[in-house]
């Protein structure tokens, strides 16, 4: 198996009054393509902050951010955009779908703001969303939608750009227990199928059988990932 996203050593501190504040303190971690990570933790020990330094959004104080066998510390924020786009995923717990845009409109706009062809795009969204279970609903709006399924559109949205790394923030926040599982048991199924390195920020302990393995943070260390299996 590929590493798709590797983290050495790293470590990212914000000004707090005269002193500095670890929110990641020397993290290392490794996520293959196709493997299913989750990550917990209680609230402020740097899920967050890690999941945002994975996303090249946040540069760490200090280490490496692998993606794709690229470095992103170094790179320019030209540089650093064009890696995004072309090799993460980012699915945040509230899915911000435009209100007056359908569900395959909803996944075309990026491509189309870039100026890419929209014809390709539209062909690639009403597949992508057949995938996530929306075949039968390309051409509602978000209000037209349960909360599940506009989860399933912004999942959908996410693998638009053929993503090796999938990052996940609390994707079953807003959900009940059922929609949550159904919720996870896709990511499951998309981190299989396409190959993604996914790593899923959770409170929901029920659902880590499904994923391959799990790490706990506490005050912004890492501890090694345990295999649920
Ligand atoms: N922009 C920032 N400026 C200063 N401190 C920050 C900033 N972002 C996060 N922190 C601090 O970094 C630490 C880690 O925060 P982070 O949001 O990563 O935790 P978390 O585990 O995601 O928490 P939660 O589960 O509540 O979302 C916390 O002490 C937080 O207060």
């Amino acid at each position: 198996m590929s590493t798709a996203l590797n983290l050495v050593n790293v470590t990212l501190e914000y000004p707090d009054g005269d002193s500095t504040l670890k929110a990641l303190d020397s993290v290392s971690l490794r996520v293959d393509a196709g493997e299913f990570l989750s990550l917990v933790g209680p609230s402020g020990s740097g899920k967050s902050s890690l999941l945002a330094v994975a996303a090249t959004l946040v540069r760490p104080t200090s280490g490496l951010v692998v993606i794709d066998g690229q470095d992103a510390t170094g790179l320019r924020p030209a540089e650093l955009t064009a890696l995004r786009r072309e090799a993460v995923g980012i699915i945040f717990q509230q899915p911000n779908l435009l209100p007056s845009l359908t569900a395959v409109e909803q996944l075309v706009i990026g491509d189309h703001l870039r100026g890419k062809p929209v014809r390709a795009a539209r062909q690639r969204a009403a597949e992508l969303l057949d995938v996530v279970g929306l075949g039968g609903v390309l051409n509602k709006r978000p209000h037209q939608l349960s909360g599940g399924q506009r989860q399933r559109v912004n999942i959908a949205r996410a693998l638009m750009g053929s993503p090796r790394v999938l990052l996940v923030d609390e994707p079953t926040a807003a959900l009940d227990m059922e929609r949550s599982e159904s919720i996870v048991r896709l990511l499951r199924q998309v981190t299989d199928e396409f190959s993604t390195a996914t790593l899923m920020v959770t409170h929901d302990t029920e659902f880590l059988p499904l994923t391959d393995s799990v790490a706990g943070m506490r005050d912004g260390r890492l501890g090694v990932p345990v295999r649920t299996a």
